[in-house]
C-alpha cells in the first residue's frame, strides 16, 4: 500500500471540492488532491482541524512523492510545474511562518506519541517513514556492532593477491574485496566503468575461497538491472557457478496477496550468506526497509551502485544517505587486519569503498564528470568548452521549430536509424542492436519544449526528411524493421523489463523485435510484445543503468527545477565515447550548483 491509498476515492473526489487554504494550495498545483485527501483523513482521525498543521501534512505526502523522506520545515519547496513542465510562481500563496508553524505542528495531536506525525528538529515525517528510517539506522548499527566475521586472514591476503598484485592493481578494488570479508555490511561505491561488477565477482571468488559453500544471492531494484547484473557477473565470473541475479522483490518473496510484505522478513530470514544488491541508488527507503530485516544479522550485505546519480523513484536516497552519514555503529574493520591482508588504504564510515579509477569511459568525459560531481561550474564549462570528444551547443535556441545550429545532432541522428534499418532489413540482430546503443538523445524533460515528446518527433521529422526509414512503411505499420522499441512494462513471461530497449529485424520475409541480452539476443514476435514504444528520444531517468557510445544532451532553461546536479552527472556519464550538450552555460552552471535535496533524517540524526 502506498499513503496515497489512504486518501480513499471518496477523499480525493471531497478534496478536489475543497475550500480554504489547502484548496488554494491544491488549485496552484502544489498539492495533489490526493495530497490533501490524505492530510484531512489524518486529521479527521486525529482530530486535528488546524489548517496550518494540514498543510504540513500535505506537503509531507507531497514531498514523499518527490523523493524525500521527511519534510523539512524551513525549507519548504515551492516550485511547481505546469502541464508543459514549465515553472509557476507560489510566493504569493499563504506559506505559514516556519517558527510559528513548527510551533503549531508540536501542540497538534496529530505529532501527539502514537499519532500519524513526528515532528523531530524541524523534520515532518508520516510515522511509517519515520519508524522505516529509525529501522533501517538500528539495524545498520546492529550489524556494525557485531563481532567481525572469522577470518583467515592469510588465505585472504593469498586470494587478494591472486587478484590484485603489482603495479597497476587497483588498489581501492582490493580494498572492497577486504572489507567485503571482514565487515558485515559494505557499501561499494563508483561511476560507471569504475569497475564495480568485476569487484563483485572477485569479490565472491575471494569469500569462496574461505567457504566453498558458501550461499550468494545476487539481487537488484528493478528487472532490468538484475538481468544487466545476472550477464555481467556470468561474463566476469571467476569461479563460475554463481546464481541467477533477481529483482529484490522477488529474493525478499513477492506476495501478490500482500503486496506490502514479504515471505522473508525478521521471522524469516533469507538463508544467504552474501546478499549483494547492484544499483542500490535505485533502491527506496521502505525496501531498504524490508531489506535489511530479511538478511541474518551473520550474513554480509555488499550494497553496491553510484551515489551520485540519480536516486530512486521512491522517497529515499539510502546508498547516498549512507555514503554521506555519520558513522552508525562500530567503525570497520581494524586497521591491523586490513595491514595484515596488504591493504594500505582504508574504507570511509559505514564500510564505504569508492573505487575510483575509471575503465571504460574517455578520459575528458572522466573529468567533465568528476567537475559535475564536484559542484565545480567553471571546470564543467571548462572541459565542456575545450576537450575534443565533448561538444557544447550554447547558443541553440531549442524553442524553436526548427532550431539552427543542430546540424551535427541531426546527421548523427540520422546517420543512426539509415544504420540500424540497413542491418535490420538485413536481418543481422546483433549489428542492428549494436548500431541502436551508438547514439542516445537524453531529454531532462518528458513534456514541453525540451521535452521528450516533442523531440521524438522532431527525430521522426528528420528522417522522414532523409528518406532513411521507409516513411510509407512508418506511416501505416506499427512493426517495421528498424523501429527502435522501449519496453515500458515488466514482463517476465517474455523475459523483458521496463526500459529494455530493442529493435525490430527482418528475417526471411519476418518481422522479428530483438533485445539485447550479453549474448544472443532475445528475439521475440512482435505481435506478442507487451507494452512497448517506439523510442527516438527517452528522458535521463530512463537511461539510468544504461551506457552508449554517444550521447546527447538536451538541457532546458536554467529555471527548470528538473535541471540538478544529478541529472547532468547522469546523463553525461552515460555515455562511452562522446558526450555532447546541447544548452546554455547558465543552464549547465545552475544544473551543477543544484543537487538534489532529498530530505531525510539520516544525516542530521546521530
Ligand atoms: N582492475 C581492473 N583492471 C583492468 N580492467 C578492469 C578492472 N576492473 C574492471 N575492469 C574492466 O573495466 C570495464 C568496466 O568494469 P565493470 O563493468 O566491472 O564496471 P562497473 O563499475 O560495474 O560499470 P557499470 O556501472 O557501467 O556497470 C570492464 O571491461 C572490466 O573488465
Amino acid at each position: 500500500m502506498t499513503v496515497l491509498d489512504l486518501a480513499g476515492e471518496d477523499g480525493v473526489r471531497h478534496a478536489v471540492r475543497a475550500t480554504g487554504r489547502l484548496a488554494q494550495f491544491t488549485a496552484r498545483g502544489v498539492l495533489d488532491p490526493a495530497d490533501v485527501a490524505v492530510a484531512r483523513r489524518l486529521g479527521r482521525l486525529g482530530g486535528e482541524d488546524d489548517e496550518e498543521v494540514l498543510l504540513a501534512a500535505a506537503l509531507t505526502v507531497r514531498s514523499l512523492r518527490a523523493g524525500s523522506v521527511c519534510l523539512e520545515l524551513a525549507d519548504v519547496d515551492r516550485r511547481v510545474l505546469d502541464a508543459d513542465d514549465t515553472l509557476v510562481p507560489t510566493d504569493d500563496l499563504p506559506w505559514p511562518e516556519p517558527a510559528a508553524w513548527t510551533a503549531a505542528i508540536a501542540a497538534s495531536p496529530l505529532t501527539a506519541p502514537g499519532g500519524p506525525l513526528r515532528l523531530d528538529d524541524g523534520l515532518l515525517w508520516l510515522d511509517r517513514y519515520r519508524r522505516q528510517e529509525d529501522q533501517v539506522r538500528a539495524d545498520l548499527v546492529t550489524r556494525a556492532d557485531a563481532p567481525a566475521p572469522a577470518v583467515d586472514l592469510e588465505g585472504l591476503r593469498a586470494s587478494l593477491d591472486r587478484y590484485y598484485a603489482g603495479t597497476g592493481a587497483d588498489d581501492h578494488q582490493r580494498l572492497a574485496c577486504a572489507v567485503a570479508a571482514l565487515r558485515w555490511t559494505t557499501v561499494v561505491a563508483g561511476g560507471p566503468g569504475t569497475g564495480k561488477t568485476t569487484t563483485v565477482a572477485r569479490l565472491l571468488a575471494v569469500l569462496r575461497e574461505q567457504d566453498p559453500d558458501l550461499r550468494v544471492a545476487l539481487a537488484a531494484p528493478t528487472g532490468k538491472a538484475a538481468a544487466r547484473l545476472g550477464e555481467a557477473i556470468a561474463t566476469e565470473a571467476v569461479t563460475g557457478g554463481e546464481p541467477q541475479a533477481s529483482t529484490i522483490h522477488r529474493l525478499l518473496g513477492y506476495r501478490p496477496d500482500n503486496p506490502s510484505r514479504f515471505r522473508h522478513d525478521r521471522h524469516r530470514r533469507l538463508p544467504h550468506d552474501v546478499v549483494v544488491v547492484d544499483e542500490t541508488s535505485m533502491v527506496s527507503l521502505t525496501l531498504m526497509a524490508r531489506l535489511l530485516e530479511a538478511v541474518r544479522d551473520d550474513a554480509r550485505l555488499v550494497l553496491v551502485g553510484d551515489p551520485d546519480q540519480l536516486a530512486s523513484v521512491e522517497a529515499g536516497a539510502v546508498l547516498g544517505d549512507l555514503v554521506n552519514a555519520p558513522r552508525l555503529g562500530t567503525a570497520g574493520p581494524d586497521p591491523a587486519l586490513l595491514d595484515a591482508v596488504g591493504c594500505s588504504g582504508r574504507p570511509g564510515d559505514n564500510g564505504v569503498v569508492r573505487l575510483e579509477h575509471n575503465y571504460r569511459n574517455n578520459d575528458e568525459i572522466a573529468a567533465l564528470a568528476d567537475a559535475i560531481r564536484a559542484g565545480d561550474a567553471d571546470a564543467t564549462l571548462a572541459c565542456l568548452r575545450s576537450a575534443s570528444s565533448l561538444e557544447f551547443l550554447e547558443s541553440v535556441d531549442l524553442t524553436q521549430r526548427e532550431p539552427a545550429g543542430l546540424t551535427t545532432l541531426r546527421d548523427d541522428v540520422v546517420a543512426g536509424s539509415r544504420e540500424v534499418a540497413i542491418a535490420a532489413r538485413a536481418g543481422d540482430a546483433e549489428t542492428a542492436l549494436a548500431q541502436g546503443e551508438e547514439h542516445r538523445l537524453l531529454c531532462a524533460h518528458r513534456r514541453g519544449p525540451y521535452g521528450v515528446a516533442r523531440w521524438a518527433r522532431q527525430v521522426e521529422r528528420w528522417l522522414d526528411e532523409d528518406g532513411g526509414v521507409d516513411p510509407e512503411l512508418e506511416a501505416h505499420q506499427e512493426w517495421w524493421p528498424g523501429r527502435p522499441l522501449l519496453v515500458t512494462e515488466n514482463d517476465h513471461e517474455a523475459g523483458l523489463y521496463n526500459g529494455d530497449t530493442g529493435v525490430v529485424v527482418e528475417r526471411r520475409g519476418r518481422l522479428v523485435a530483438v533485445f539485447a541480452r550479453g549474448g544472443r539476443p532475445l528475439e521475440r514476435a512482435p505481435a506478442l510484445l507487451g507494452a512497448v514504444e517506439t523510442v527516438h528520444a527517452m528522458t535521463v531517468h530512463r537511461a539510468q543503468g544504461s551506457q552508449y557510445a554517444q550521447v546527447s544532451v538536451l538541457l532546458p532553461p536554467p529555471e527548470s527545477p528538473l535541471l540538478t546536479r544529478e541529472l547532468l552527472y547522469t546523463a553525461v556519464t552515460r555515455a562511452r565515447h562522446r558526450v555532447r550538450v546541447v544548452g546554455s552555460a547558465d543552464a549547465v552552471r545552475a544544473a551543477v550548483e543544484r543537487p538534489v535535496s532529498r530530505a531525510s533524517g539520516f544525516a542530521r540524526r546521530r
